[in-house]
């Protein structure tokens, strides 16, 4: 009897929960500009994560906070790269988390598995066709506008429902470029876009997302709509609402979770999961 073939993306079993762990590549401001401490310090703290339990290690070189002044494509490169190439070479899954077509250009080439896009390969007109020659699994998140302005005043007839549409629209866009759908993963993109209320009901709905047929990854690490449930709690005392939010992502049946706190979230999935008492 032919073994029945466990459902994988980026080689990873998607009959479980993975945590992704969170590498921002931004200059060490102790550093005198040398980018070899940047470049260190980001990967001994992915290869803790790793130890930590971390199936992914999603780079990232560009800070997309609002108003955050834009990095130039090749100072994100010169982030990236070394941070990739070298875990690449010591066999870890990475994904780049880039809206550039040159990022994932030069981040495939150093050993990058997977291809990140919070603009859903639309952001650079370039990136569709990247993606599919790379032959890469891709991750397409939702973002409504654009990171400076994108939470000025969202909305939706009906968030979930507009959203789903949406990211449908990206998956058959990726399927007449040539990506198939076991390459591709999608996100909600918590906190794009969204008001509290279009995040909490996206969160209390997410397994809808699971008719599209594909796996699903969620990023609510330290987003600013714990700080509205919890308005004493700035961003680095967000922990409690990460993990409860990561738990109910498991609960709804996501298979991949974006985190700061690998250990921590990797702990409350591991209990969660145990004789499912949650
Ligand atoms: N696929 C996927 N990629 C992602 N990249 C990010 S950056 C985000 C953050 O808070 O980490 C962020 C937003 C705004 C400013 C800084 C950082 N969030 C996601 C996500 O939710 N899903």
């Amino acid at each position: 009897r032919l073994m029945a073939k466990r459902p994988d993306y980026a080689g990873l079993d998607m009959a479980s929960c993975h945590v992704m762990g969170i590498i921002n590549v931004t200059p060490d401001s102790f550093s005198d500009g040398g980018d070899y401490n940047t470049t260190e310090q980001s990967v001994a703290r992915a290869m803790a994560m790793i130890e930590q339990g971390a199936s992914i290690i999603d780079v990232g070189g560009e800070s997309t906070r609002p108003g955050a002044d834009t990095v130039s494509e090749d100072e994100e490169i010169n982030r990236v790269v070394p941070v990739i190439r070298e875990l690449a070479s010591k066999g870890h899954v990475v994904s780049i988390d880039t809206r550039h077509a040159g990022v994932m250009e030069a981040a495939i080439e150093a050993g990058a598995a997977i291809i990140n896009d919070v603009t859903g390969l639309e952001g650079d007109e370039r990136s569709m066709e990247v993606a599919a020659a790379s032959g890469k699994p891709v991750m397409l998140m939702h973002m409504q506008g654009e990171p400076g302005t994108m939470q000025a005043d969202p909305k939706y007839d009906c968030a979930v429902l507009d959203i789903y549409d949406y990211l449908l629209d990206r998956i058959e866009s990726c399927e007449r470029a040539g990506i198939s759908r076991d390459r591709i993963c999608i996100d909600p993109g918590i906190g794009f876009g969204k008001t509290l209320s279009h995040n909490l009901e996206l969160l209390s709905r997410l397994a809808i997302f699971h008719g599209l047929g594909c796996p699903i990854l969620l990023g609510t690490s330290r987003k600013s709509f714990i700080g509205k449930i919890d308005p004493k709690a700035d961003p680095k005392q967000r922990l409690g609402g990460s993990i409860a939010s990561a738990v109910n992502g498991w609960r709804h049946g996501v298979q991949m979770i974006r985190v700061h706190d690998v250990p921590e979230t990797v702990q409350a999935i591991s209990v969660a999961s145990s004789t499912s008492i949650v």
